[in-house]
C-alpha cells in the first residue's frame, strides 16, 4: 500500500527531493569546507583563506535550513492528501456499516498513520540525503576514504534491513498484546463492583496476569530484536570511526592530508551517525507501527479483544470451532463447536446438569475465553446468571446499572413492567426505594436483574436458568419482553424451548440443533430429557457428563460426576402456558 501511495504522489515527492538537495549540499560542504580550512588556510599560515571557507560552510548551513524548510512544506503536501484518501476510504467504510465506534476508532488511526508516515518520510529522507553529501564529500577528499567509511556502513545498513521484517512482527505482536491488555484492564475496571460481589477476584487476577505475561514476553522479544538494531548502528556507525582512527597512519601515506581526516571524522560525526541513528529509529519502531496501522485500516478491522469479537453484521453471534476446557488437563465441555444464531433469534439451549450450558453462555458473554476457536457477537450483549445479582442502593440505580447512561424512568419503569417486575416495582414505592437485597425473595431477585437487562442497550441477551424462580406464566411473560432482541436462553422448563426458533441441544458427545418439534421427532434423548416421552427408558448417560440417580439432589457437582435437579437429568415440565400447544402436567 506504501509503494501505491508513493507511485500516486510522484511528483510531490520530487519536489521534496529537490529542496533534499540543498541540504546535501551543506553536508558535503560541511566536511570539504573544514579539509580545506585546514590544509589551504589554517595550516598553510593562511588564515584569511580558512576563515573564507569556514563562511562558506556557514553559508552553507544557511541555505540548508531554508531547503529544510521548504521541506517540511513538501511533506505536508505529500502527507496531507494521504490523509485525506485513508479518512475518505474509513469514512465510507464507517457510514456503510454505521458504526460510529469503529469510525471514532479508525479516524484515530488515520491521525496516527498520518504523523507516523510524515516522521518517517523525514527520516529517510535525510539519511538518503545525507549520506549521499557526505559519500560524495569524503571522494572528493580523497578517494581511499570511501571504503574505509563506505564499507561498514553498507554492512551496517544491510544488518539493519534484515531486522526490519523480525522487528515488524515483534511490534505488532506488542502493540497486540498492549492492546489485549488495556481492553482486558478496562473490563475488569468496569466491572469491579461485579467481581467484589461474585468474590472472582482470583479468576479476574488470573486471566489479567495472563495478558500481562504475555506482554512482558511480547517486550522482551522486541527488545532482543532491539539488541540487533542497535547493533547495526554500532557496525554501520561507529566501526568506520574506529578505521577511521586505526588506518589514520596508512591513510596519511596514501595522499590523506590532515584536513582530509578532520574532515571525514565531522562527516561521520556530524552527519552519517546522527542520520543512521533516526534512520534506524525511526523506520524500526515508527515503520513497524504504521505497518500495523495501515494493515487495520485496509483491512476494516481494529485489532479485536482476546475471546470475544464485536462486529455489525446480520449474524450477531458465531461460533467457530468452538473448544474450552476448565483447566489444562480436563476434558473439554464445550468441544470443537459451530453455531451461529441469526439476529432476533430466540435460541433454547438444552441439556442435563452439568453439560455445559452455562459455560456456553459464559463464552458468548465473553466472561469465559475460548481454548480454541472464535466467538463473535455483533453487538453489546447482557448475561443474566441463575443467581441474580442486586445490591443495596435504590431500585433505579439497580435497573440502570447495565446501562451506559442512566436511562430516564418512563424506560426503568416500561421495562421492570414489560418483565412483569410492575408489580413489584409498586410494591417497593417507586424507582427511590433502597432495595434490601435479603428482603428479596429469589424470584424477585430474578425480576429486578431482568429488568435490568431490558432497560440495557443490548441486542444480545443470555438468560442462565434467569427465571427459575419464576413460574411457567411469569417465566414466558419475562422471555416475550425480550421478543425483537436475540436471546439465548438456558431452558430450564420445556416451555423455554417450546417458545424457542431454535433448541441446541447439548448430549456430551456432540450438540444437535432443530426447532423444538424436530428434536421431539428424531432425538429419544431429546424426548427423554424433555419428559415427552415416559415410556422411553432411561438413557445410557456416559462420560463426558454422568447423572446421579439420586433426584432431588440439589446442583452440587463433584469433579464430573453431576448431580441432576428436580428430575434425573431432565428439565423441568410445566402446564401449558398457552403459547404452542402442551407438554405434562408438572
Ligand atoms: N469453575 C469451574 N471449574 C471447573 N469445572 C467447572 C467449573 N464450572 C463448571 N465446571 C464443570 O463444567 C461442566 C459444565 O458445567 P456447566 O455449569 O456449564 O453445566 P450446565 O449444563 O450449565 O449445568 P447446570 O444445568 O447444572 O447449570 C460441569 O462438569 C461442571 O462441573
Amino acid at each position: 500500500m506504501l509503494i501505491a501511495l508513493l507511485r500516486r504522489h510522484k511528483r510531490v515527492l520530487l519536489r521534496l527531493a529537490g529542496w533534499s538537495l540543498l541540504e546535501s549540499a551543506q553536508t558535503f560542504l560541511l566536511g570539504f569546507a573544514l579539509a580545506r580550512a585546514l590544509d589551504d588556510g589554517f595550516l598553510a599560515g593562511r588564515a584569511a583563506t580558512g576563515l573564507g571557507w569556514l563562511a562558506a560552510a556557514a553559508v552553507a548551513v544557511f541555505a540548508g535550513a531554508w531547503g529544510t524548510r521548504r521541506v517540511y512544506g513538501a511533506v505536508a503536501a505529500f502527507v496531507e492528501p494521504v490523509r485525506d484518501e485513508l479518512v475518505r476510504a474509513v469514512v465510507t467504510r464507517g457510514l456503510r456499516e454505521a458504526d460510529d465506534a469503529a469510525l471514532s476508532r479508525l479516524t484515530q488511526q488515520v491521525e496516527l498513520a498520518r504523523d507516523t508516515l510524515a516522521g518517517l518520510v523525514l527520516v529517510a529522507r535525510t539519511f538518503v540525503f545525507t549520506a549521499a553529501g557526505a559519500l560524495f564529500g569524503l571522494f572528493a577528499l580523497a578517494p581511499v576514504l570511501l571504503p574505509v567509511i563506505g564499507c561498514p556502513l553498507l554492512v551496517g545498513l544491510a544488518l539493519f534491513a534484515a531486522t526490519l521484517g523480525p522487528l515488524a512482527r515483534r511490534q505488532e505482536d506488542f502493540l497486540a498484546a498492549d492492546e489485549r491488555l488495556a481492553a482486558e484492564l478496562g473490563l475488569l475496571a468496569g466491572g469491579l463492583r461485579d467481581i467484589e460481589a461474585s468474590g472472582a477476584h482470583d479468576r479476574a487476577a488470573a486471566s489479567a496476569g495472563e495478558r500481562i505475561d504475555d506482554e512482558y514476553r511480547a517486550a522482551r522479544s522486541l527488545a532482543y530484536w532491539g539488541v540487533a538494531r542497535t547493533f547495526a548502528v554500532g557496525i554501520g556507525g561507529r566501526l568506520p570511526l574506529v578505521l577511521l582512527l586505526v588506518t589514520a597512519p596508512w591513510l596519511l601515506r596514501h595522499g590523506v592530508t590532515a584536513g582530509g581526516l578532520a574532515g571525514a571524522l565531522a562527516y561521520l560525526t556530524q552527519s552519517l551517525l546522527p542520520a543512521l541513528q533516526a534512520l534506524v529509529q525511526g523506520l524500526g519502531t515508527s515503520g513497524a507501527r504504521l505497518t500495523v496501522v495501515l494493515r487495520r485500516l485496509t483491512a476494516g478491522e481494529g485489532e479485536p479483544p482476546a475471546g470475544v469479537r464485536h462486529e455489525s453484521g446480520a449474524w450477531p453471534v458465531r461460533l467457530r470451532g468452538l473448544v474450552f476446557a476448565y483447566g489444562p488437563g480436563a476434558a473439554p465441555v464445550v468441544d470443537r463447536l459451530d453455531l451461529t444464531v441469526p439476529a432476533g433469534e430466540r435460541l433454547a439451549v438444552a441439556g442435563p446438569s452439568g453439560i455445559g450450558k452455562s459455560t456456553l453462555l459464559g463464552l458468548i458473554a465473553g466472561v469465559l475465553r475460548p481454548d480454541a476457536g472464535e466467538v463473535t457477537t455483533g453487538c453489546e450483549r447482557v448475561l443474566v446468571p441463575q443467581e441474580a445479582y442486586v445490591f443495596t442502593a435504590t431500585l433505579r440505580e439497580n435497573l440502570g446499572y447495565f446501562s451506559p447512561q442512566l436511562p430516564c424512568d418512563e424506560a426503568l419503569s416500561g421495562s421492570a413492567e414489560a418483565v412483569g417486575a410492575g408489580p413489584l416495582l409498586e410494591r417497593l414505592g417507586g424507582l427511590d426505594a433502597v432495595l434490601d437485597p435479603a428482603a428479596l425473595s429469589a424470584a424477585e431477585r430474578q425480576l429486578v436483574a431482568l429488568a435490568r437487562a431490558h432497560v440495557a442497550p443490548a441486542p444480545l441477551v443470555l438468560l442462565d436458568e434467569a427465571t427459575c424462580h419464576l413460574d411457567p406464566a411469569a417465566e414466558a411473560r419475562a422471555e416475550r419482553a425480550f421478543a425483537g432482541r436475540t436471546l439465548v436462553v438456558v431452558a430450564h422448563r420445556t416451555g423455554s424451548a417450546r417458545r424457542a426458533d431454535r433448541v441446541l441441544l447439548m448430549d456430551g458427545a456432540r450438540a444437535e440443533l432443530g426447532t423444538h418439534e424436530e428434536l421431539l421427532a428424531r432425538s429419544a434423548f431429546y424426548r427423554d430429557l424433555t419428559g415427552a416421552d415416559p415410556s422411553h427408558p432411561p438413557l445410557p448417560l456416559g462420560d463426558p457428563y454422568r447423572v446421579d440417580p439420586v433426584a432431588g439432589a440439589g446442583l452440587a457437582s463433584d469433579g464430573g460426576h453431576v448431580v441432576a435437579h428436580g428430575a434425573v437429568g431432565k428439565m423441568e415440565p410445566e402446564r401449558d402456558v398457552g403459547d404452542r400447544g402442551s407438554f405434562r402436567g408438572e
